[in-house]
């Protein structure tokens, strides 16, 4: 089949529209950015969040074990290094950890995942289960939530240094790493599914499989926001 460019550009319209559910709305959010969250609140996010950091990886090897193109392979492979790094000390999990600690916490307490609460578990077991059982193109498609992430990310950074000065600012690597990782990863990403989506129903399938993925990451910070109510 045959795409127009102005097929091309309503598939990446539908795909960027999602931005709309992204979770950088999130009531959660939101009182992070203006600096109203307590250090009780901003703990029990890093620590529950560390569990969808260490899932990624796994995430993404689930895709690369369904994905029967090596070219594709050969790029995703990176972001299993960019998190799990290639040595001890090294990565996007261990800069998480580092996070953990420059607001207080052990890393401990993050790996036993004494914090973890039920929703977060569910939201990111869902998000694993999702690309191990779907169509790869569609958990690629699931990722593309990144589109929207560097923006929140820069963000974030700004509200860490302005609002929670106790936080050791050496801990905030792990965000500036990702104002450069994001875009490149979600750029690769919308490259293979423009290149793999064609036909009317394929393209609703992977904007249904980015709208599953919002609604994981707004689930994550439900979830987090219940368990550390003010
Ligand atoms: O803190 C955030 O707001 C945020 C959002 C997202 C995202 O949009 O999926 C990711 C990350 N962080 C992140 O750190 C990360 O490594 C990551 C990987 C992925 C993915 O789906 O493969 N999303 C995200």
């Amino acid at each position: 089949m045959t795409l127009t460019d102005t097929d091309t550009d309503s598939f990446v319209a539908a795909l960027r529209a999602q931005s709309q559910r992204y979770h950088h709305q999130h009531p959660f959010h939101i009182r992070m950015n203006a600096g109203h969250l307590s250090r009780l609140q901003i703990q029990g996010w890093v620590a529950n969040r560390f569990y969808y950091q260490e899932n990624i990886p796994r995430k993404d090897a689930a895709i690369l074990a369904n994905c029967p193109d090596r070219d594709v392979r050969r790029r995703w492979i990176r972001r299993i290094l960019d998190h799990d790094g290639t040595t001890s000390g090294e990565g996007g999990i261990e800069a998480w950890l580092r996070l953990g600690e420059a607001v207080g916490l052990t890393r401990e307490e993050m790996i036993d995942g004494r914090h973890l609460v039920p929703g977060v578990r569910f939201a990111v077991d869902s998000y694993v289960t999702f690309a191990r059982t779907r169509p790869w193109v569609e958990a690629v498609a699931s990722s593309l939530t990144e589109l929207f992430a560097p923006d929140l990310m820069a963000e974030r950074l700004a509200a860490f240094e302005r609002c929670y000065p106790w936080t050791d600012p050496e801990g905030l690597a792990y965000f500036r790493a990702r104002l450069t990782q994001a875009p490149q990863d979600s750029e690769h990403a919308l490259e293979v599914v423009l290149g793999h989506c064609r036909s009317p129903d394929e393209q609703e399938r992977a904007v249904a499989a980015l709208s599953f993925k919002c609604d994981v990451l707004w689930n994550i910070l439900d979830a987090i926001d219940r368990a550390y109510a003010d």
